[in-house]
């Protein structure tokens, strides 16, 4: 059983995602409880959430006054603090360990018939729900980046995780007015099954000098009609990101997932993309 009447949000990390996932609680009006490690982390998490407000205020686009919104956000180094939430929402690196260990203390802090939702990219929620005493109510809740502007949500269910927990994932997606699809807990899920390959080939394909990254971008662009190339796709996803999710992907499906040469040597230089400044392109 899980409960279905959801009025307030955990959410684990303050990070690109927690934060954005918070964020958008908050604007379709849950009281939202996010935690961090460490409070810094919790005060750049509410930085990254008053700019990205403002922005949107900017263009019209939220139904409530900034403030409005971010008051309904607690910060939290506590996880007791979660215990009083409807539904969790995890978004701590994407490390099996650290997942694990994550879930193991939501387990112990909140009531048993609460849903816990993973946003991992890539691991398995089997293997993230695996040793819990409820892993039927574990489920991937997959929000894409940047969470306030994508629309799509994956929903992931794991070996365990019965349908109630899938349709209240649903439910709680779409009551944020995203829009939801299911995939089956394999590898890489929808998404990043078919992405890290694409990004990849674009890579070598860079690489070996099929033609150069502008007109690799531009051509992805104009010919198959995506919004960014793969190479500047690369450089917002984050290239470090990039390269752990195919090798990841690799560990599990073979050869076909390992990482592009070059993307391997981008992130050895520390040239991660969008965030250091330079990836393929190179960013003010
Ligand atoms: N960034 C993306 O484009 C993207 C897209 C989809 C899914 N994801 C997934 O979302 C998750 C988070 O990614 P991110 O990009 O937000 O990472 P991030 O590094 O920006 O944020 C992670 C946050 O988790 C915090 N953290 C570490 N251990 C913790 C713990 N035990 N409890 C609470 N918080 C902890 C870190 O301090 C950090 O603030 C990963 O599983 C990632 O694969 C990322």
């Amino acid at each position: 059983m899980v409960r279905d009447q959801i009025d307030r949000i955990g959410v684990v990390g303050a990070g690109t995602m927690g934060g954005g996932i918070a964020q958008v609680g908050a604007t379709y009006g849950y009281d939202i409880v996010m935690r961090d490690v460490e409070q810094s982390f919790v005060e750049g998490g509410f930085e990254r959430i008053a700019d990205s407000l403002e922005r949107l205020a900017g263009r019209d686009a939220l139904p409530a006054a900034p403030d409005t919104i971010r008051e309904r956000i607690t910060g939290t180094t506590d996880t007791a603090a979660l215990s009083d939430c409807d539904v969790v929402v995890e978004a701590a690196p994407e490390e099996l360990k650290i997942k694990r260990d994550v879930f193991a203390d939501l387990e112990d802090a909140c009531d048993d018939d609460i849903l816990l939702a993973t946003n991992t990219s890539t691991i398995s929620i089997t293997s993230i729900a695996a040793g819990l005493e409820h892993p039927e109510r574990v489920v991937g809740l997959h929000f894409m980046n940047p969470v306030p502007i994508m629309e799509g949500v994956e929903v992931i269910v794991g070996e365990k995780t019965t349908d109630e927990a899938v349709s209240l994932a649903h439910e709680v997606a779409q009551s944020l007015e995203k829009t939801t699809w299911e995939a089956d807990d394999k590898p890489g899920f929808v998404t990043n099954r078919i992405l890290m390959p694409w990004i990849n080939e674009g890579i070598r394909a860079y690489d070996e000098g099929v033609a150069s990254k502008e007109d690799i971008d531009t051509g992805m662009e104009l010919g198959t009609n995506v919004p960014m190339g793969p190479l500047t796709l690369a450089d917002h996803i984050g290239l470090d990101i990039c390269l752990h999710a195919s090798e990841t992907l690799a560990e599990e499906l073979g050869d076909r997932y390992t990482p592009a040469y070059l993307l391997r040597r981008k992130v050895e230089a520390g040239d991660l993309g969008k965030k250091t400044g330079e990836g393929f392109y190179e960013y003010d």
